[in-house]
């Protein structure tokens, strides 16, 4: 992903070094001119002291236009970013996602993108210290060999030893980061089951016990990386100030340089400071990033891909949906065995089963949001595959029992609906004195949960899709409202030519289905005769 990203951004990159080097250049004029203009003064010059600031007013325009292109270089590349990998997200398939877990995808995309946005922020200091140590470097090796040489090996034993100092930095904001995806199930625990907490508060001390763990860990964790941070930075810092000392001692007691070249040595050296530590405290941000990036990596979110199109290759007027030969497995403990089914056009198909027998199963796999480990699903003549199943499951509209309240209200395009079309959907389903549509969205979702799950039915139905499939809807359902879902909306939808698998146990209304099919222990087949007929007296009996 980063690859891609840094590919494109090349171009930036070379205006990037070519602004820097300018910096750089400057900041080594402006040594030079204090070097050979000013330390060798002997009467106030006014020429000298106005070429002095127009350098100085050039290096600071120069240094402000470098870090705002560096600045915004980053702040792009994290957009980028962030977009690529909120699309990855909405492309990788249900059940990955479900792997992965909520908690994790959602540290990642708060912890991890922020501080791999800092990285980047800190990134102008990395770079320019970089490009400016080098520079600085030759110039040193100008103006002064043997104090260059001796420079060199004081820095790079600073470095050495700072090294030890971030590899423990790393090794703690590992150990951090690895408490986040806790956190974040522990933030989503206290936010979600708040009611329960506050109810029963020996749970919510249990619970806040558990999170108290793993916020401590984190604190134990980042302390200790801190510590070796502010032991890294000063001396890092220490060590500079002494080579400064240093320089000058054996410039003038082994007379290895002028006068004036060890104070030129010198403010380098201290000009040098800046730099260095701009660099020095950008690695363990650096590090940091790196952790998060492999995390980021580590969900194994699908390649990126541009745009939301669905080919559209399937019929619309479809006849059948088949399930042939299906075998499908969680894991050894359930799965689906010998599937074969077939749901025609228009058709109301009713299942039930006890919990745990595989009904919401079945749904995912009749959506497409689980994949058989065997055999075929069959839309008329066309096998579904990875290559047709975005328009497969644009034919499909499902409320699951968990589901999920947009506030947008869009039809199959992603289009508005007419006024018309909105008011007539509403009063169907006696939600339109408690909601209305404003500039295309909900104007409320804080409602019942039977009114809720009425909204949801308003989204499917504005979807105006072929295939309907709803998991318990009417079980939130008043009695009243529950008569007016079977025998009147469903057999509007039906003559709409719309295929509704529905998962009820409401046995009073199973006459309204053309067929009732059973799960049971991992085996779905259509109840016919009598059995249909028991299930229809008793459904209760029929799943025992
Ligand atoms: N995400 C999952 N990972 C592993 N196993 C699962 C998962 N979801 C369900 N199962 C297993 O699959 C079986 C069937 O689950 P499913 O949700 O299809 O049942 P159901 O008939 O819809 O039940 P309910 O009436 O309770 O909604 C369960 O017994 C469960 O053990």
């Amino acid at each position: 992903m980063i690859k891609n990203l840094l590919k494109k951004s090349i171009p930036h990159l070379i205006k990037i070094v070519i602004l820097t080097l300018i910096y750089s250049g400057l900041g080594i004029a402006t040594l030079s001119f204090i070097n050979s203009k000013i330390l060798t003064i002997t009467k106030f010059d006014l020429s000298v002291i106005l070429q002095f600031i127009t350098l100085l007013l050039v290096f600071l325009s120069a240094s402000i236009y470098a870090n705002i292109t560096l600045a915004k270089f980053g702040h792009n590349l994290v957009y980028n970013m962030r977009k690529e990998l909120v699309k990855r997200l909405l492309d990788t398939p249900s059940y990955q996602i479900e792997l992965i877990g909520k908690a994790k995808i959602i540290a990642s995309l708060n912890n991890d993108i922020r501080s791999i946005s800092f990285a980047f922020m800190s990134a102008p200091g990395l770079i320019q210290g970089l490009v400016f140590i080098i520079a600085v470097s030759i110039y040193l090796l100008v103006i002064s060999p043997k104090l260059f040489v001796f420079i060199f090996i004081w820095i790079g034993v600073t470095l050495s030893v700072g090294t030890y100092f971030m590899s423990k930095i790393h090794h703690y904001f590992k150990l951090a980061r690895a408490s986040d995806d806790a956190l974040q199930a522990s933030f989503e625990d206290s936010v979600e089951g708040h009611k329960e907490l506050m109810l029963n508060r020996a749970r919510a001390e249990l619970s806040f016990a558990e999170f108290d763990v793993v916020a401590q860990q984190k604190k134990y964790n980042l302390i200790r990386a801190d510590i070796y941070h502010s032991i890294s930075d000063n001396w890092s810092n220490i060590m500079l100030l002494g080579l400064v000392g240093m320089c000058i001692f054996l410039s003038i007691s082994l007379e290895w340089a002028s006068m004036q070249t060890a104070v030129t040595v010198g403010l380098t050296i201290l000009f040098l400071r800046g730099s260095l530590n701009a660099l020095v405290s950008s690695i363990p941000t650096m590090l940091a990033a790196k952790i998060s990036f492999e995390k980021i990596m580590a969900l194994n979110f699908v390649d990126f891909s541009d745009g939301f199109d669905v080919q559209n290759s399937l019929n619309n007027d479809w006849k059948s949906i088949k399930f042939q030969d299906i075998n499908f497995k969680y894991n050894d403990k359930f799965g689906l065995k010998n599937l074969n089914l077939e749901l025609k056009r228009g058709e109301i198909v009713f299942l039930i089963g006890k919990n745990g027998s595989g009904k919401s199963t079945f749904c995912n796999l009749l959506c497409g949001l689980l994949q058989p480990s065997s055999g075929k699903i069959m839309l008329d003549d066309t096998e579904i595959s990875h290559k047709n199943l975005r328009d497969y499951q644009s034919k499909i509209s499902a409320i699951f029992s968990e589901f999920y309240l947009f506030s947008q209200v869009i039809d199959n395009q992603g289009k508005s609906l007419s006024e018309d079309e909105v008011k007539d959907l509403l009063v169907l389903l006696d939600i339109d004195e408690k909601v209305s549509v404003i500039d295309g969205k909900l104007s409320t979702t804080s409602l019942s949960q039977g009114q809720r799950k009425r909204l949801s039915l308003f989204l499917a139905l504005c979807e105006r899709r072929s295939l309907l499939v709803l998991d318990e809807w009417a079980a939130d359902q008043d009695p009243v409202f529950k008569r007016v879902f079977y025998r009147e909306i469903l057999p509007l939808l039906k003559s709409r030519g719309i295929t509704i698998l529905a998962i009820s146990h409401d046995d009073n209304y199973f006459d309204v289905a053309e067929r009732i099919i059973l799960a049971k222990d991992g085996y779905i087949r259509e109840l016919k005769g009598d059995e249909r007929e028991i299930a229809s007296r008793d459904a209760v009996e029929k799943i025992s």
